[in-house]
């Protein structure tokens, strides 16, 4: 007979159920118990003793305990094993539980002491130190999928750190794979999800919720100031934490505000840097302008996104950037290699694109034709450059994938005519001898199109009338036509010939034999079509199974295109193959901006190549000088150079050392944001916030004119700030221009900081501009003379000049706008804002007082004292 079940299993079951897959550690007095397949499970991985404990449905229940002193040593060896826990704890003590008992009127003898779970324990969610290895990150990390891309969020709550990212699906794996999470959590029911990840419910991934939560929790008004995060991000930072949340039981762990993820092998660039880059697209919107404009030279469309890829996520791997760099060598250093290359390539057809038609179902009988002829001369290209010697790395990586399609080349080749159509309904793109079938239907039709043909002879013999033709269209076939004049004899009922039609000139009539001929031809095409339409389907078939590694031979033509058009574009303009290091370096010589110098050149103008140096001990240049000097294009320059190096390429220099850079940012002062609905203010405050909170030691930063969105008051505090924040707490290399000639005080205080300007001369009493760089503080700002060189007026120049004397005479008796600054403490010291000594005396005193010595008249006098002391040093 079966046994009942108690109330304690009753509680236990409900309990064990909202654990979700968890082993559940139930609370029994000083012993953590699990029951059941828990308790098998546990007492396997812990080697404890198994036994039972009463009996639930007339079976023995299997049970093992573990005390709950000593509880953390097991937790740690569970979560090793890969287990997750929910700890079932007692929310009343067995009194209160009595007490309850008796306000809900039940017998108190037996009542239960109710239970909770508290808290679960899993690998991503550990805090304990005793849990955690000590020189390794716990990562826990959330993924899902948003509108074809995966959104990374991962957080390490033992530090707090929480980063956010996204990439493509075929990325999703690497990244993970590169973040070594403990614990991964994915919307359950989707495919991409990865192994072993745990199944949550899908509404937790919601990117609205995930950017309230944030918002929330950090208590900002945006996002913005921290990053720039996309749906999927978000999407997945929901999904953390809702997971947090769950684990926690509602309680949060520690999270700092979220931050783009670098990624160990991506440059990297938030929205704004690539805006003001004008990486892919210039400020105007369109390609014109943009940076791969100027060095696009792929010969074929793969290429050329394959170079649109590189450029939008350059590495920040040392061996990988040096394994491109030497394929664009090879190319660069053989133009006969080269050239003969590009103009194979340029005939190679669009694999990658033919093959997302044809899987999507959409394909025709022309990408059929283009995959063939693409594969065949991914073949011809392998054997052209395995002939070549010192083959680089990266060489030899892609030319495995440059065949291997032999049979599926030699099989379209056979199947398919040279040039098929792109519609297929028509047939006539499978060749002659692949079907003997087809042939002997298409035999059919020539038969009876020369039988027609025949036929047309033979009419106009016995009808003696030289016009009559046999013809054809879609309406009525095939006929017979003669001119008007001549169908009298035509119309005669035993001509053999029957009217179908009148038209202006002419009569058209059918017969017998006709309609014979007709009717085969029209079989056999009906049957040849259909014939054809089937082998296209087989066709399609054997593609899509081999998608895979047709897609790795497109790849393959893609990067090798990317190489030659990049050794192309470095030989066009002398660029050079830069050294890459690990060191925090940046030492340029001879940079060159490549879109400004592209349009220079369309006018004839020269562009002036300048060097940039920047190391540990000098990484911080202020740049001053007049305006329209150049400095927003060194600056730009700089920035690019990194960009084009970390993407594999040559750059515009005489030479370049690239310490590897991990983040990039580039900010222009009071950019105009106005659709987003934000004053230019607030925009270059936000991003110039994100760079504060961002910027690592490793990291690279252009700065232009930050602060003169504002009163020139404000803005001048703020670049100062700014700049002393850039150099003591984010120590990354930064190029900073600015027309505050007061900055140039920063040097007294920042060791690291160096002070340049671009250079001009007044000549005439006109404004030469050098467009070159020097050292030292910029000397005057020229911003007349600017005003006049633009076409301002004479009369308004003039005036102009008179307001400037005064004020600079003003200056000189008051000290200038910076007269205040005399005294102004280190930014380090200042940092310190809660005024530490004041409090380490208040410190002290509190240490000193011996409570227990206190009357309570005394004590409360203290208290007073006390409060006085704080109020005087906190006014
Ligand atoms: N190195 C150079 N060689 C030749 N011409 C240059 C060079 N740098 C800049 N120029 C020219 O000067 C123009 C202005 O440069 P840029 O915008 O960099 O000046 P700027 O100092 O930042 O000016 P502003 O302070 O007004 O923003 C460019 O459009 C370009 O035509």
């Amino acid at each position: 007979m079966a046994g009942k079940t108690t109330p304690m299993m009753e509680q236990y079951l409900a309990l064990k159920a909202e654990a979700e897959g968890c082993l559940l550690f139930y609370r029994m007095g000083d012993f953590f118990e699990l029951f059941f397949e828990d308790a098998k499970i546990a007492s396997q991985i812990l080697d404890i003793a198994l036994t039972a404990r009463g009996k639930d449905s007339g079976e023995p229940v299997p049970m093992c305990g573990v005390p709950v002193h000593a509880a953390e040593g097991y937790l740690a060896r569970l979560i090793k094993a890969g287990q997750r826990v929910a700890i079932a704890d007692q929310v009343e003590t067995p009194d209160e539980a009595k007490q309850r008992a008796k306000r809900e009127g039940k017998p108190t003898s037996k009542v239960l002491v109710q239970r909770d779970i508290v808290r679960f324990v899993t690998a991503g969610t550990l805090t304990e130190e005793a849990l955690l290895e000590p020189r390794r990150a716990n990562i826990l990390t959330a993924v899902c999928e948003v509108r074809n891309l995966v959104g990374i969020a991962h957080c390490d709550i033992s530090t707090g750190r929480m980063e956010l990212e996204e990439c493509s699906l075929e990325a999703a794996s690497s990244v993970l794979a590169r973040l070594g999470a403990s614990e991964v959590v994915a919307p359950e029911n989707w495919a991409g999800a990865p192994d072993g990840s745990i199944d949550r419910p899908q509404s937790e991934f919601a990117s609205n919720e995930g950017e309230r939560r944030l918002k929330a929790i950090h208590e900002v008004a945006t996002l913005d100031g921290f990053g720039d995060f996309s749906r999927a991000m978000l999407a997945a930072a929901g999904g953390l934490l809702a997971y947090l949340d769950h684990a926690g039981r509602g309680n949060l762990p520690l999270l700092l505000p979220p931050i783009v993820a670098a990624g160990a092998t991506r440059l990297a660039m938030d929205a704004a840097t690539r805006t003001s880059l004008e990486v892919l697209a210039s400020q105007q919107g369109g390609r014109d302008g943009s940076l791969i404009a100027a060095i696009d030279r792929c010969v074929t469309g793969a290429g050329a996104r394959q170079l649109a890829e590189d450029l939008s996520a350059p590495l920040t791997d040392q061996s990988s950037v040096e394994e491109r760099l030497s394929l664009v060598q090879f190319f660069h250093s053989d133009p006969l290699l080269r050239a003969d290359l590009r103009e194979v390539m340029r005939a190679v057809p669009d694999i990658a694109r033919g093959l997302g038609r044809i899987v999507a179902g959409r394909g025709s009988p022309r990408d059929l034709g283009q995959i063939r002829d693409g594969l065949s001369e991914g073949r011809r290209i392998r054997d052209h450059l395995a002939g070549k010697e010192d083959r680089p790395n990266l060489l030899e990586e892609l030319l495995p994938h440059l065949g291997g399609h032999g049979a599926l080349v030699d099989h379209l080749e056979w199947a398919l005519v040279s040039a098929p159509p792109t519609e297929r309904s028509q047939g006539g793109f499978i060749a002659e001898g692949f079907d003997a079938a087809l042939d002997e239907l298409r035999q059919v039709s020539g038969n009876a199109r020369r039988a027609i043909a025949a036929l047309e002879t033979r009419y106009r013999g016995d009808t003696g009338i030289d016009r009559l033709k046999i013809k054809h269209n879609g309406v009525l076939g095939y006929f017979v036509e003669v001119p008007a004049k001549h169908a009298d004899a035509l119309m005669a009922p035993d001509s053999g010939f029957t009217h179908r039609q009148t038209m202006a000139g002419a009569v058209r009539f059918n017969s017998l034999q006709l309609h014979e001929e007709a009717s085969r031809i029209s079989e056999a095409g009906g049957r040849a079509v259909a014939a054809e339409e089937a082998h296209f389907e087989e066709l399609v078939e054997t593609i899509t199974q081999q998608r895979q590694a047709i897609a790795t031979t497109a790849a393959a033509l893609a990067r090798i295109d990317v190489a030659a058009g990049q050794a192309e574009r470095a030989a066009e303009g002398r660029w050079v193959r830069p050294d890459i290091s690990k060191d925090r370096t940046l030492h340029i010589t001879g940079g060159r901006h490549p879109v400004v110098e592209a349009s220079l050149g369309v006018t004839g103008d020269r562009f002036v190549p300048n060097d940039c140096t920047l190391e540990d001990t000098d990484r911080l240049w202020l740049i001053g000088g007049p305006n329209m000097g150049g400095k927003s294009t060194f600056l730009r320059q700089n920035a690019l150079i990194v960009l084009l190096a970390q993407a594999g390429g040559f750059v515009p220099a005489t030479a370049a050392r690239i310490g590897l850079v991990d983040r990039l940012f580039s900010r222009v002062g009071a950019s105009d944001n106005l659709a987003r609905g934000r004053s230019t203010f607030m925009v270059e405050m936000v991003e110039t916030a994100a760079i504060l909170a961002q910027a690592t030691e490793q990291s690279f930063v252009i700065l232009d004119e930050v602060g003169r969105g504002t009163s020139t008051y404000d803005g001048l505090a703020l670049a100062w700030a700014v700049v002393e924040a850039v150099h003591e707490n984010n120590r990354c290399r930064c190029l900073f221009a600015t027309h505050y000639h007061e900055l140039a005080r920063l040097a007294e205080t920042c060791d690291s900081l160096s002070l340049h300007h671009v250079r001009a001369r007044e000549w005439k009493s006109e404004l030469v501009l050098l467009h070159e760089l020097a050292e030292g503080p910029a000397d005057q700002s020229y911003g007349l003379a600017v005003a006049k060189l633009a076409g301002v007026p004479p009369g308004v120049v003039m005036r102009a000049k008179s307001v400037l004397e005064r004020l600079e005479k003003g200056r000189a008796e008051t000290g200038g706008l910076a007269a205040g600054l005399g005294d102004l403490p280190l930014f380090a010291a200042a940092q310190d804002t809660g005024n530490e000594d004041e409090i380490d005396i208040l410190r002290e005193r509190l240490k000193a007082i011996d409570v227990d010595a206190l009357a309570p008249r005394e004590a409360l006098e203290l208290l007073y004292e006390l409060k006085a002391a704080a109020d005087d040093t906190h006014p």
